[in-house]
């Protein structure tokens, strides 16, 4: 499933329109179809609907809508918002069909005007602004979306709640505070940015007819389903031994965090990976050990010094490496040494990533294996960018960092943001605040680090990592085992083996 701008979203229209011969007629009949079948499913038919129109091909979609719930049995009154001269085109269109079979259609340009007819209902579908929203929204509609928002009313958004951009990167005015959204086609960046996600309320896609092809050269964002991580999830052969199910090594831990690689480690072999070799120092071993009899042990003298010739010789056969849990963050140049020497993919988390920066500029060009999962403060760290303006442009700011860096990214938060060194895009938003806790992330790491090793595409591992990770706490909860306050990162590397059933 692709996520758009709304520029692209204007383009794959286009395509549709123009090379798949899909008038654009069809295409918002089916916008509307498809939106008033959700709404038949999903709520009571005795609900009074109001539904509010605004000038463009959103408020097309609008009459399209009250033509379908009429017929569903619905009781619905349509408001229009903007003068007649105002509604064109496809939209003009399936207003006339609309008059064709009801009458009820009333003009209403003053908020209060709004405020006092919408009181009569209990839901309203909200179809006023769509992605063609530009600027500051002006009176009277900066008005009726106040007089909506402020009423007792359920509030359902077509295509995107209106008055809020569609991409990332830009300020919220004011907009339509939805309980619902039925996005038309596909997700709006602003579905995934924390400034605008909370707007949409619950939100659901509906398919209006667009051909895959239309995406393909436009879109380079895409949102991870349950079905594309089993379709790219690695089969186990018959004959498989633990080689060939990757063998991984693990760097970290100050004394003071031996639970850190201790998580990483639990959750790498939890999630396939035939060997994890913990490599830390001496003191944690008994410790680590303790708690993962299954992995085995690289003594590390220290973790600020370059790494030796013996240690960087051992590391070179294993497939992958892990490194920063728990490591401190006290100057070292033992990571610098790692990547200048070892070409293997390598997760840099954690301390990992300060370390990361200070010679972030002078990172090896050619490799571009390398892999970083800052959190927004750690990200803010790396960027020299304020954490507001990041959340605020979560897609562009990776985008711009990844290609500058030649690395891939894993921008972590309700919605983790994975971005390949040429700017490709993939968002799983599996997880729930259950996971806002230390600890998780250290989960996370391992299990990139297996993903990593057993996928060809890089980005195809990091997704399923990040799916799995989240999908783990989020099958905890709903299977009733825990609850978002007491879900520990362990329980999380537990819940591992319940996802990988759901998905088998
Ligand atoms: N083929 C297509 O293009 C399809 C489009 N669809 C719908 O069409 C929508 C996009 O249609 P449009 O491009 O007409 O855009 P909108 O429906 O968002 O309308 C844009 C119009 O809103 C007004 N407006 C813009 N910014 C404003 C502001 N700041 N304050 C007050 N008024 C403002 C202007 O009159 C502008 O022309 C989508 O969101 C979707 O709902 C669907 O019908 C499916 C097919
Ligand atoms: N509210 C949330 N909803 C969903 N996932 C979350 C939420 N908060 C945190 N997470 C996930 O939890 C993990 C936290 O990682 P991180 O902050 O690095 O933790 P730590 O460093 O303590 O191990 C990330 O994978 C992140 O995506
Ligand atoms: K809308």
């Amino acid at each position: 499933m692709y996520i758009v701008t709304a520029e692209e979203m204007y383009e794959i229209d286009r395509y549709a329109i123009e090379k798949g011969g899909i008038a654009g007629k069809l295409l918002m009949e089916n916008a509307g179809s498809q939106v008033a079948h959700q709404i038949k499913k999903a709520y009571d038919i005795n609900q009074r609907i109001a539904i509010v129109v605004g000038s463009g091909n959103n408020g097309g979609d609008g009459f399209v809508i009250a033509r379908y719930l009429v017929d569903y049995g619905f009781d619905v009154t349509l408001f229009q918002l903007v003068a007649d001269e105002k509604i064109k085109g496809d939209a003009a269109y399936h207003k006339e069909l609309w008059l064709n079979q009801s009458d009820k259609l009333e003009l209403v340009t003053e908020s209060n005007q709004l405020k006092d007819r919408l009181i009569a209902y209990h839901l309203v579908v909200d179809a006023i602004l769509g992605i063609g929203v530009s600027g500051e929204i002006r009176e009277p509609i900066r008005g009726m979306i106040e007089v909506i928002n402020q009423l007792d009313l359920t509030r359902i958004s077509v295509d995107i709640p209106s008055g809020l951009p569609a991409n990332d990167g830009e300020d919220v005015d004011i907009a339509v505070k939805a309980d619902q959204t039925y996005i038309i086609e596909a997700p709006k960046v602003s579905t995934f940015c924390e400034p605008t996600s909370n707007y949409y309320g619950n939100w659901d896609i509906v398919k209006i007819g667009i051909p895959t092809s239309a995406y393909l050269d436009v879109a380079s964002r895409r949102w991870r389903t349950t079905s594309d991580v089993q379709a790219s999830f690695p089969n186990r052969g018959t004959y498989a031994h633990k080689g060939s199910n990757g063998r991984g090594v693990i760097i970290g831990a100050q004394p003071t965090m031996p639970g850190s690689v201790l998580l990483s480690s639990r959750a790498a072999l939890r999630s396939g990976a035939g060997l994890i070799t913990v490599a830390t120092l001496k003191e944690n071993i008994s410790i680590i050990a303790n708690g993962c009899v299954e992995a085995t042990y690289h003594v590390l003298p220290n973790l600020i010094d370059r790494l030796s010739d013996k240690d960087l010789k051992a590391f070179d056969q294993f497939d992958a490496i892990a490194v920063g849990m728990g490591m401190g963050r006290a100057k070292s140049e033992l990571l610098s040494s790692l990547i200048e020497n070892l070409d293997k993919p390598v997760v840099i988390d954690a301390d990992g990533l300060y370390h990361l920066k200070t010679f972030l500029d002078q990172k090896a060009e050619k490799r571009a294996n390398l892999i970083i999962t800052p959190h927004y403060g750690e990200m803010a760290m790396l960027s020299n960018l304020p954490v507001s303006e990041i959340k605020k442009a979560p897609f562009e700011v990776s985008k711009q960092f990844a290609i500058k860096h030649n690395l891939y990214i894993v921008l972590k938060g309700k919605n983790t943001i994975i971005t390949t060194p040429n700017g490709t895009q993939m968002v799983s938003n599996q997880g729930n605040p259950g996971l806002a806790k230390g600890g998780t992330g250290d989960v996370l790491s391992g299990i990139l680090l297996t993903m990593i090793m057993q996928h060809p595409s890089i980005l195809e591992a990091l997704a399923n990592g990040s799916y799995i990770h989240g999908m783990a706490a989020d099958l905890l909860i709903d299977l009733k085992q825990h609850t978002e306050i007491d879900l520990l990162a362990t329980d999380v590397i537990e819940g591992l083996s319940q996802v990988f059933r759901t998905l088998s």
